[in-house]
């Protein structure tokens, strides 16, 4: 059934007209590591010409050690493709180029679910998944190999991952041992497959179909543009690699110099004699599936969209289209819009808003309209928030919780009609909540969301950076007109002084606008320095130099995560003398704090050096600076962990970023292959790069 729904095309030309990357392999001994059949017809139909060589490697990974699904079924896809580049030049005395490795795991309520081991767990499996939504990931790891003059073979890893959510009718008792009886579930993993039988147990699938039948292909596809179109050739790329040599089967020991996502984790993983457990739980601090990444999968395989050009709304023609943002390069794109789903004003990464708007004559749909007249209004429901952050109002009413707007305008020092307004509207957003008294009016209390973040004294509160916008972002983007006319930031219109040094000219000659603006980095690093700080395994690095750390938030997420590492913040005098102010409770002696000028002092040395929201700030002739300077005091091996919002590499999103740029700041966002390249041109190889699903991605680059 999957064979002839998918046996499609398979003319080399087809293929490379629509995926110049796949013509790129020809000539080249791909091989996939995988004895599932769906991966192997799935790449065959897409015109890949490869061996199958499956892995050896025993999924028993210890599934307690991962925080999040994904990753487990990415480090497992690693280590089956690894086994398998490492046994071919020994075993069958040939070296591959590309070994491509794949893992497929179906998640639901925390836990983890693989191939059944017998009828039971099938059963356990699939009533389980009963009348629910779940997601499915697959892992994929792309190994390239290159062999060297000395009977060495230097492994390169790229891997990525992609989830789709389908959801399950109710199943009854009867149907699901039918089901089980038919024997299809036993060699897939939940128990199912969707492109056969288990296609009629499934209400909806968002995100790419094939990802669930076990290949992601759509984002393979734009993994190998960017390896082969985009970057330099591999062949010419210095890696960050492990280096094996073809005598040396277990080579941990020439790897422990190497970044540890690129070594071997078999030596970590349990012997392979353990008994093979099909499912269980995550870390209990893990997060239940539906709160982890909403990244769907391609677009053209989503029912809701499929569904739409069915029904074929002939009305629709391609400029009617609005994409306010396109497939991300690491994640697939979730169509939102199309189908009367709410919009955010502000979509995330790889959130494509398609609105289907009808001939410029006809009557206008609502939802059309409401897109538009939601981002007119988007700045009045910043300022909201703004002012009623400036009012302390969420301080307020967590110290004192139900005052009515006259109580709350007395606090504030307001009129009782702005104060009535200014509460209802913040009700409006989700920020408040209003409760109805008999014949009173009513009284107010935070919602969740201002409990968690808007509190000034709350653990990850936004409030620092919500008065940075309010003081410095909203005056230079109400000059946004001249400052897109000119070409340039509007420090100067905005507050009335030439700036030649930013930081030092407009934060840090002030004692006030100073603690103002390192709050707002102290609150920005505080809700991103954990996803920065975990993104990678540095347990190679002992030390780490975070420059311009400011406030040492992120440093102390490092040291949390990575308990061997000691992190020295380096930033200006005027920050560092600042440091009591922002001391978490439980003083760590690995967070220390060193004051200069990282373009004219003296940099401290460190295996390992951070740039968090550094770089898009500087020009280019500053970034150079730093990067040389950087380069010249890090030895071989020596990390740089780079964060900041990636731009998607067709530059058409993330939005946020996209926004930020507007500022004109003599600084510029990149895409992580143009941060690649950067940091290529000081010797620096990318060896790793995160989107984290939060506000900024990592970028692991190793000093070659
Ligand atoms: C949810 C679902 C899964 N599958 C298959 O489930 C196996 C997962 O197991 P794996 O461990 O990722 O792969 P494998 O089959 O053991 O092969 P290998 O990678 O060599 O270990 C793969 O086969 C997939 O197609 C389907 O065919 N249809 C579906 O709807």
């Amino acid at each position: 059934m999957f064979s002839n729904l998918f046996r499609e095309q398979s003319d080399e030309r087809a293929t490379m007209v629509l995926n110049p990357v796949i013509s790129k392999l020809s000539g080249k001994l791909v091989v996939l590591a995988s004895a599932s059949p769906r991966r192997l017809e799935i790449l065959r139909n897409a015109g890949l010409r490869f061996e199958v060589v499956p892995s050896w490697f025993k999924e028993t990974l210890d599934k307690g050690l991962y925080t999040a699904p994904h990753e487990y079924a990415v480090e497992t896809a690693k280590q089956k493709a690894l086994e398998v580049a490492r046994r071919m030049p020994i075993k069958h005395l040939k070296t591959p180029d590309i070994v491509i490795g794949a893992d497929t795991i179906v998640s639901v309520d925390g836990m983890i679910l693989e191939k059944p081991v017998d009828k039971h767990d099938a059963y356990r499996m699939l009533s389980s998944l009963s009348g629910k939504e779940h997601s499915v990931f697959t892992g994929v790891a792309i190994v390239l190999c290159h062999e060297k003059e000395n009977e060495e073979v230097d492994y390169q890893l790229i891997d990525f991952y992609e989830e789709t959510k389908v959801k399950f009718a109710d199943l009854s008792e009867d149907m699901l041992w039918e089901y089980i009886n038919s024997g299809e579930p036993m060699d897939k993993a939940g128990g199912y497959g969707i492109q056969a039988l288990g296609g009629m147990l499934v209400e909806y699938v968002h995100g790419d179909f094939l990802n669930v039948v076990g290949f992601p292909l759509n984002h393979f596809c734009k993994q190998l543009d960017l390896i082969y179109n985009r970057c330099t050739s591999s062949s010419d790329q210095e890696s960050a690699s492990a280096r094996l040599s073809k005598s040396s089967p277990h080579p941990t020991s020439v790897l422990t110099q190497l970044p540890h996502n690129l070594t071997d984790q078999s030596s970590q993983s349990p012997s392979s004699s353990a008994k093979h457990n099909s499912s269980a739980s995550l870390r209990p601090n893990s997060p239940p599936a539906s709160q982890t990444h909403h990244t769907h999968g391609s677009p053209s395989f989503s029912p809701v969209h499929k569904a739409k050009k069915e029904d074929g709304d002939s009305e629709v023609s391609e400029s009617s289209r609005m994409l306010v943002n396109s497939f991300s390069k690491d994640r697939g794109a979730e169509i939102i819009g199309s189908d009367n789903t709410a919009l955010p004003l502000i979509p995330s990464r790889g959130q494509v808003i398609e609105l289907n708007v009808a001939r410029e004559d006809s009557e206008p749909k609502r939802e059309d309209l409401q897109r538009i007249m939601e981002l007119m209004d988007g700045f009045k429901a910043s300022k909201a928030l703004f002012t009623a952050s400036k009012l302390c109002v969420f301080d307020l009413l967590h110290r004192s919780p139900g005052l009515d707007s006259a109580q709350m305008a007395q606090e504030i020092k307001a009129s009782v009609k702005g104060t009535e307004c200014l509460l209802e509207a913040c009700v409006s957003l989700g920020l408040l909540k209003s409760k109805d008294r008999k014949c009173q009016k009513p009284v107010y209390e935070n919602t969740d969301l201002a409990v968690r973040f808007l509190r000034s004294d709350a653990s990850y509160s936004l409030h620092g950076y919500i008065q940075h916008c309010n003081n410095t972002v909203w005056p230079l983007f109400s000059h946004l007109e001249s400052a897109v006319l000119e070409g340039s930031h509007q420090h100067e219109k905005a507050f009335g002084k030439k700036t030649n040094d930013l930081f030092q000219d407009t934060y840090y000659n002030n004692q006030e606008i100073k603690l103002r603006f390192m709050r707002a980095m102290h609150s920005i690093a505080k809700v991103t320095g954990k996803d920065v700080a975990t993104a990678f395994d540095l347990s190679t690095f002992k030390t780490a130099c975070d420059l311009g750390g400011c406030t040492g938030a992120m440093a102390y997420e490092f040291t949390e995560a990575h308990p061997g590492l000691t992190v020295t913040v380096f930033d200006l005098p005027a920050v560092v003398e600042m440091i009591e102010h922002f001391r978490p409770q439980h003083k760590d002696n690995r967070v220390s704090f060193v004051a200069g000028d990282f373009f004219q002092d003296e940099l401290p040395k460190a295996d390992l050096y951070i740039l968090a929201r550094i770089l898009h700030d500087w020009s280019d002739e500053k970034v150079h600076s730093l990067l040389s300077k950087i380069a010249q005091t890090c030895t071989p091996g020596c990390g740089l962990l780079l964060s900041e919002i990636f731009l998607d590499e067709d530059r058409k999103g993330p939005c946020r970023g996209l926004l930020q740029a507007l500022s004109m700041s003599v600084g510029k966002q990149r895409s992580a292959a143009e941060y690649t390249l950067l940091l290529k041109s000081h010797g620096f190889i990318t060896a790793h790069v995160r989107h984290t699903d939060n506000l900024l991605d990592a970028m692991l680059c190793i000093r070659v």
